[in-house]
């Protein structure tokens, strides 16, 4: 893409702005040095220790608490963000300089997904500010759906109608279930005109919704003869069937819609969605072969109609074509749940996501991320590839048989612009796309595995995104105001653990493949700190090993009467209350900064907690499984909920609700453990004769009793789960289990001392 560098208004399109962040290190620093000394404090003790068990044991956490402390300093050492000026971009640039951009959206399941959202999602970027002819929209979907189909032919049809009436009003939220329902917006231009207009729109609106709504509540029917827009679907198996793949409006005023479902095999991995995302870019680089990428998950919506202007920003904006091989922007939600039960709204990781902005730059998240197309196709940033260098056979290698694929790759390749010649309609490129969307393309190729969505990862977004790091580009992110997508958390506690168990699982993957990040700054162009950063994610499953070895340490101890923590009449428990008070003050600080609440930083601190012994540890658990060859990963779908603004005030909302998940066991586990040794623990207090012996009440493990306290409350919604009723209640066969690993726990304590 050429720069635009002879300018008279030199103001850059965007810039980095760099954070200052001395007072934040210097905290950091204090709790390293803190930690630090805990440890030297247990060494040098350790022989004094009359039950050694403990004391090694917390040792050993300590050593990995102040590990991943070492990793979380490294990472937000330095802070920046990027700011992007679309208004500057209007006025250097014309709409016919701007790149065309392929769009895809991925769905995969009707049910967990409802349709409605998907079409939001499609309508939002139908209707960005940017030239309409350079837009092509592509749906993925995954389930094989008729409703889906059905439901995308009406949203195009509503679209045209849509989509004239947001850029007429310049309308800020363009995705019609939250526009509709947002009151602010509403009768903002009072002409009458307007009003008019807006009626009929939300007529319309209602009207496409209520058929969705629907179709979508029986089982969707249709006529199967051969003429029908539908035939293709007749009898299909969603995991079965061949690819189908329809133009459903093509210039028109529009972008390209186009409806994809690849070929499913019941003999064929399908890779879930890095499969899903492969298939998008093969039938996009043979239809429209556009150099940049946008994907969107089926739950955000662009929130900000600029977005795609603030995209040409970074696009235009870098003068070093090395700058950036992907930007994205930030997954935020909309409606979260006041002060995050459930801890998912990824808030807490504001800096830490600043911080790794300023190496190398964003891990991908999976959405709302723009793509190169050639940095998908594997180039490195110094690569020079000349126009029909590459050799027929090479291409047949790396982009499979498909000889438009093939083409196209190769145009892309040498970055050349030349539009391709005598433009073929879309659909008569049908036949070569049903090709490409083959579940047996992959094979022999470089697909999944040197270029497009890597597979061997549940997280395929951020295996994909290390890889080109490891190629060397750089990221970028940057967020707008409004925000550019908005989409939804996941509504419940299990649908949250669920989502963080794959991700805790994905990430683990990766540092069994060959892209484990210090290989990639061995062998490739990662850099040191950028590695030590995926090593962060990475290691989710494996920190709940020591979280819960740490929260079942106090238990431990008051039962068997030992200790792991220095007596409170020592002077080394300073060190310990020391960490206690400053962590918890700094990421308090860290939250206030943000403007959240007290309660919320509760919310996020115990959530971390929660998440990191439960779900976590099934992500761990699974990849252990995995390396012995007996589990499999699945990419479990994120259930997700359909909701407009005014939804249900229900004081329930963000209470805790429970399944037969078996995440729910270790959670019951550690606090019914706490519970027994506080209960132990106060009846050796009451038996103390307090007027001699005030010594041997101090020696009493007072400090673990607190950290019992500390861990009972992080799982208060479990106890007050032990007693709820229907779905607010841990269903009895858990609370069962739970009870006996805790009971052998006790056991085993025991027969220890
Ligand atoms: O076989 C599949 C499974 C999923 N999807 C799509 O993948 C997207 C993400 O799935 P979701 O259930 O919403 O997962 P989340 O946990 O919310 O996703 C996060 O984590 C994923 C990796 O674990 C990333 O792919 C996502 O982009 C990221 O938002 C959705 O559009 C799905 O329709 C498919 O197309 N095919
Ligand atoms: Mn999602």
């Amino acid at each position: 893409m050429a720069i635009n560098t002879q300018d008279s208004t030199c103001l850059p399109l965007q810039e980095k702005i760099v954070h200052n962040n001395k007072t934040a290190r210097a905290v950091e620093l204090v709790i390293l040095a803190f930690l630090v000394s805990m440890l030297i404090y247990r060494v040098v003790s350790f022989k004094d220790q009359e039950h050694s068990l403990p004391w090694f044991l917390a040792l050993l956490c300590e050593l990995w608490f102040t590990f991943i402390w070492i990793l979380t300093v490294c990472i937000k050492w330095n802070q920046c963000s990027t700011k992007t000026y679309p208004d500057r971009l209007l006025k250097r640039l014309n709409e016919f300089e701007f790149p065309t951009i392929d769009i895809f959206v991925t769905t995969a399941d009707p049910i967990l997904e409802p349709c409605i959202i998907t079409m939001n999602t499609i309508l939002s970027l139908l209707a960005v500010d940017y030239p309409a002819d350079k837009l092509a929209l592509y749906l993925s979907d995954d389930a094989c759906s008729p409703l889906i189909y059905y439901s995308l032919v009406e949203t195009t049809m509503f679209a045209k109608l849509w989509v004239p009436f947001c850029k007429k009003y310049n309308i800020q939220v363009r995705a019609p279930f939250r526009y509709f329902t947002s009151k602010s917006s509403r009768f903002k231009d009072v002409s009458l005109e307007f009003q008019h207009e807006w009626k009929t729109m939300k007529n319309e609106y209602d009207d496409l919704y209520n058929k969705i709504e629907v179709a979508s509540q029986r089982p969707f029917t249709f006529t199967c003869d051969h003429n029908s827009d539908f035939a293709d679907f007749c009898d299909v198996n969603r995991s079965d069937h061949l690819a189908i793949i329809k133009v459903i409006s093509e210039s028109t005023g529009l972008p390209h819609v186009i409806y994809i479902s690849r070929e499913k095999n019941s003999q064929h991995h399908h890779h879930y969605k890095a499969g899903a995302m492969n298939v998008l870019t093969r039938v996009s680089g043979v239809m429209t072969n556009a150099p940049l990428m946008l994907n969107v998950d089926c739950d955000m919506y662009a929130n900000n109609p600029q977005v795609f202007l603030h995209a040409m920003c970074i696009v235009f904006g870098h003068k070093n074509d090395q700058d950036w091989g992907f930007f994205e922007f930030p997954q935020a939600f909309y409606d979260g749940l006041k002060d995050d039960p459930f801890g998912n709204q990824l808030d807490n990781l504001y800096y830490v996501e600043n911080g790794i902005a300023a190496l190398q730059g964003p891990f991908y998240g999976g959405s709302n991320c723009f793509h190169r197309r050639k940095v998908i196709y594997g180039l490195s940033p110094n690569d020079k590839i000349k126009n029909g260098s590459i050799g027929n056979e090479d291409l047949h290698k790396v982009f499979g048989n498909s000889h438009e694929m093939r083409e196209s790759a190769a145009q892309i390749l040498s970055g050349s612009n030349a539009k391709i010649e005598n433009q073929k309609s879309l659909s008569s490129l049908i036949e070569a796309a049903i090709h490409v969307a083959g579940c047996t393309y992959d094979y022999g190729t470089d697909w999944g595995k040197k270029v497009g969505w890597l597979y061997g990862s549940v997280a395929e977004d951020i295996l994909t995104g290390l890889n080109i790091h490891g190629r060397g580009w750089k990221s970028v992110v940057c967020s707008p105001d409004p925000l550019a997508f908005l989409g939804c958390a996941p509504p419940t506690l299990v649908s949250s653990l669920t989502q963080q168990k794959r991700w805790a699982d994905g990430v683990l993957e990766i540092l069994f493949s060959d892209k484990n990040p210090l290989l990639l700054t061995i062998k490739g162009n990662l850099w040191f700190r950028q590695a030590l950063a995926y090593y962060w994610i990475c290691l989710w499953g494996p920190r709940s090993i020591p979280e819960l070895c740490y929260a079942s340490l106090p238990a431990y101890c008051i039962i068997t009467g030992s200790n792991f923590l220095p007596k409170i009449n020592e002077r080394p428990i300073i060190i310990q209350v020391g960490i206690f008070i400053i962590y918890n003050a700094y990421f308090f600080w860290e939250c206030k900064r943000q403007g959240m609440s007290l309660r919320m930083w509760w919310n996020l601190q115990k959530m971390g907690r929660v998440t990191s012994m439960t779900a976590w540890l099934f992500g761990f658990l699974n990849v252990m499984l995995k390396l012995v060859g007996l589990s499999k990963s699945v990419f479990e779908i994120t259930q997700k909920e359909y909701k407009s603004i005014d939804g249900d005030d229900d004081k329930n909302v963000g209470r805790f609700t429970y399944n037969t998940s078996p995440m729910i066991i270790p959670g019951v586990f550690i606090l019914f453990v706490n519970m027994i040794a506080l209960v132990n623990g106060v009846l050796r207090l009451l038996k103390v004769d307090y007027n001699d012996i005030w010594m041997e009440v101090l020696g009493l493990g007072l400090g673990e009793m607190f950290c019992s306290v500390w861990v009972m409350v992080c799982f208060w919604e479990f106890l007050k789960g032990l007693f709820g009723n229907g779905k607010y209640g841990i269903p009895y066969p858990s609370i069962w289990k739970s009870g006996v690993l805790a009971f052998f726990f006790v056991h085993l304590c025991r027969s220890f001392s």
